[in-house]
């Protein structure tokens, strides 16, 4: 079977460090994977290996079966892989709507942003977009007016708007107030769902790993310890010692 995201024995030094050490892993389609792990164990870096924002010393990344390591961030992004980051990385002074547009805009490879902002197809399918994250009523608010919450799911909309296959988000709820988190990640994954969108996030928040995760995978100074559902790897002893005790 081919897996949706693939890769083998990935190898990353940065300097003594070894933030990656034989990364051996596969993403299946539909199943939403939670990466935990200590600070500096090398899960950003993960991510950054996947997206092609680092090249590793050894190792391979094939994405529906293809080999995808010496490509650029915008080729892989092309061939379905979207990225979110810890810090939504949006237009504050544009509204969340424009933000969507011009998103839509560099994924049609359109020269001229303004002509898309007017496009009534490309507003409608937007809208759409914004409506799937709860979010039609601040569409046209600029992004600076909105909760964090807001912010994260319009990012997460923004890289939904690339119709990729897989997303891969650096702690989605980060930053968001403790009574907005659950909500956020409950309108998060019933939108990647239903847009048929398989999700990865790092996270430190071990109850939104135990409720949003299919399976997690447990990084520790740069290796895989540990992969299985929430229920058995939350409870084990090594996890709770070195990734939930730390975190706590
Ligand atoms: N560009 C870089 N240059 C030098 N060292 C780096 C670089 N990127 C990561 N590192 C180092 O590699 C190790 C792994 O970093 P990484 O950010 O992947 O960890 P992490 O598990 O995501 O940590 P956190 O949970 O704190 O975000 C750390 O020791 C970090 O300092």
């Amino acid at each position: 079977m081919t897996h949706l995201l693939e890769t083998k024995g990935l190898e990353i030094r940065f300097g003594g460090v070894v933030a990656a050490d034989n990364i051996s892993l596969q993403i299946d389609a539909g199943k939403n994977l939670a990466i935990i792990g200590p600070n500096g164990a090398g899960k950003t870096t993960f991510l950054n290996i996947c997206t092609g924002w680092l090249k590793p010393s050894k190792g391979k990344v094939y994405f529906e079966g293809r080999d995808v390591t010496p490509l650029s961030p915008r080729q892989i992004t092309r061939r379905g892989v979207a990225r979110a980051f810890q810090i939504p990385q949006l237009f504050t002074e544009h509204t969340a709507l424009e933000n969507l547009l011009i998103a839509a805009a560099a994924r049609d490879q359109l020269r001229n942003p303004i002509r898309a902002l007017k496009d009534t197809r490309q507003r409608a399918e937007m809208m759409n977009l914004l409506d799937m994250i709860n979010c039609t009523d601040v569409a046209h608010r600029q992004v600076d007016e909105l909760s964090e919450g807001q912010r994260k799911l319009i990012d997460i909309a923004v890289a939904l708007a690339l119709k990729p296959k897989l997303l891969l988000m650096d702690e989605p709820t980060s930053g968001v107030a403790s009574s907005e988190k659950f909500g956020v990640m409950e309108i998060l994954v019933r939108a990647l769902a239903e847009a048929e969108v398989t999700a990865v996030f790092v996270e430190h928040d071990m109850g939104i790993v135990e409720k949003y995760a299919d399976e997690v995978a447990v990084w520790n100074m740069g290796k895989i310890e540990m992969r299985g559902s929430p229920a058995e790897v939350l409870e084990h002893p090594d996890v709770i010692r070195d990734v939930i005790g730390e975190v706590v």
